[in-house]
């Protein structure tokens, strides 16, 4: 209903002055005091907003408090772990992962390889790692929450790869499991590769495997002239066995070897078959690659991964050019002068390996042959009569008689003979070792095609 007088019933009164001054003993402190009290009590809609005020820092309070307490209980009883893609546990852990049974994931990441049996046959092997997103996993009894994420902006300059991060959370009380959950996926890693040859290959300033682990080569399956194997690993082993006389002295400890000889006649066979007896794996580059340039030669050089051979093939690549017309970007090389440096600068804690090769020893600067760039080299040149009647026998066990007289034959050929050129002719008479015999004379021709 109206006020008849026209004035709002909800209106605050009027200041009464008078009033305010009779209250507060006239006093300019007294006066304020009231006049508060009159505007706050006194107005309705200021004691609303005023109530209303104290509610919502009230909740605001209340909500900072949840938010402080249960960060502090995340931080008291929960644990994380991160493991971001650069590290090399990442890949262990998805691998494991994709085995584990206790897992629940609804998110699923397909990674395709191929797989060499030991007959040589290649087959597919998919495999589900967990994908972008969260999965709880059981391990020895706790639970686990594992979340993938990729961040969106940030990438991988060197193989475009997004930046990825695993974090894996669980009970405080359960954090050393951590520990054993990563030894579990290294172990799991290693076993794969038992009895295996990792090859990587440069990609880009970093190494990558190359295909999946193969099956070691056998060293009695290389065949070279007598004692050059025998040689080789004895210095090989008797090296790797005096690091702390290196280190006492102050001296790199690194060993560089150098094969050189006529192509075909086994020098990277042999050293793949060296890396499996000694259970190390292998970094091969190409010297003679285009775009290989001496920064990145440098850089991949004092990143090998550990026990690793060190394989520089065709050295001679580096010698043919003194300069490099890496400005436009293409047309580069390696130089000598880089080759030299990133051989002297190889500084690892580790013992590091290298063996170059060549078919072109004649136009290699003697430069290179200082040791500690390289310690020793070796003639690995084409069939003796000792290697083909090695060759015929491991191809042909038991055929003595037919052995003596296909080592006859071929000598009598008076040319040279790659071991690969054996080879061809004895895949192409496979268990047939008098055929072999009968096609002897297609040896005097290198390039003959079966
Ligand atoms: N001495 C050997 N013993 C066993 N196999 C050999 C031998 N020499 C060559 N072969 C076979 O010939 C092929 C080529 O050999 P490999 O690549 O090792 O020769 P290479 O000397 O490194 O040649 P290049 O100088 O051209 O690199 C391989 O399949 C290898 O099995």
């Amino acid at each position: 209903m109206d006020n008849p007088n026209g004035a709002n019933p909800n209106a605050p009164p009027p200041f009464d002055l008078e009033k305010l001054r009779k209250e507060s003993d006239g006093s300019m402190s007294g006066m304020a005091t009231n006049l508060f009290h009159q505007v706050v009590q006194g107005n309705p809609y200021f004691a609303a907003g005023g109530g209303l005020m104290v509610l919502g820092s009230c909740l605001a309070l209340t909500r900072s408090a949840v938010i402080r307490v249960s960060g502090l209980l995340y931080r008291q009883l929960l644990v994380d772990m991160e493991i971001p893609s650069k590290d090399k546990s990442y890949l262990w852990f998805l691998e494991w992962m994709a085995k584990h049974p206790h897992r629940s994931s609804r998110h699923l990441s397909v990674e395709t390889n191929f797989i060499q049996h030991d007959n040589g046959a290649v087959s597919t092997k998919f495999s589900l790692v967990p994908g972008p997103g969260n999965h709880l996993i059981r391990y020895k009894g706790a639970f686990m929450l594992i979340k993938r994420e990729r961040s969106g902006k940030m990438i991988d300059m060197t193989n475009g790869a997004p930046f990825e991060t695993v974090t894996l959370t669980t009970l405080y009380r359960d954090r050393l499991l951590f520990r054993d959950l990563l030894s579990d996926a290294k172990n799991l890693a290693v076993k794969a590769k038992d009895g295996k040859t990792v090859i990587f290959t440069s990609w880009g300033p970093e190494w990558r495997p190359f295909g999946q682990p193969k099956a070691k080569r056998l060293l009695p399956s290389v065949i070279l002239d007598k004692g050059i194997k025998q040689n080789i690993l004895k210095d090989v082993k008797e090296f790797l066995q005096n690091g702390k006389w290196y280190f006492e002295r102050g001296i790199p400890y690194r060993r560089g070897y150098l094969l050189y000889g006529p192509p075909g006649s086994g020098k990277t066979s042999f050293i793949q078959a060296l890396a499996g007896e000694l259970d190390y794996n292998i970094c091969i580059m190409n010297l003679s690659e285009a775009n290989l340039t001496d920064d990145r030669l440098n850089h991949l050089m004092n990143n090998i991964p550990e026990r690793s051979i060190l394989l520089l093939e065709d050295i001679d690549a580096a010698f043919n050019k003194r300069s490099q017309s890496s400005e436009a970007g293409f047309q580069s090389g390696v130089t000598f002068s880089g080759l030299l440096n990133a051989l002297d600068g190889v500084a690892s804690s580790e013992e590091t390996i290298t063996f170059m090769t060549t078919n072109h020893p004649e136009v290699l600067d003697p430069a290179i042959m200082r040791p500690g760039r390289i310690d020793y080299k070796v003639f690995v040149g084409n069939a003796t009569p000792y290697q083909i009647g090695e060759m015929f026998m491991k191809f042909y066990p038991g055929e003595e008689k037919f052995c003596q007289s296909f080592v006859e034959k071929a000598t009598s050929l008076d040319v040279s003979i790659s071991t690969a050129q054996l080879q061809g002719l004895f895949v192409f008479n496979k268990d047939a070792p008098e055929s072999a015999l009968k096609m002897v004379e297609t040896l005097k021709f290198p390039n003959h095609v079966f």
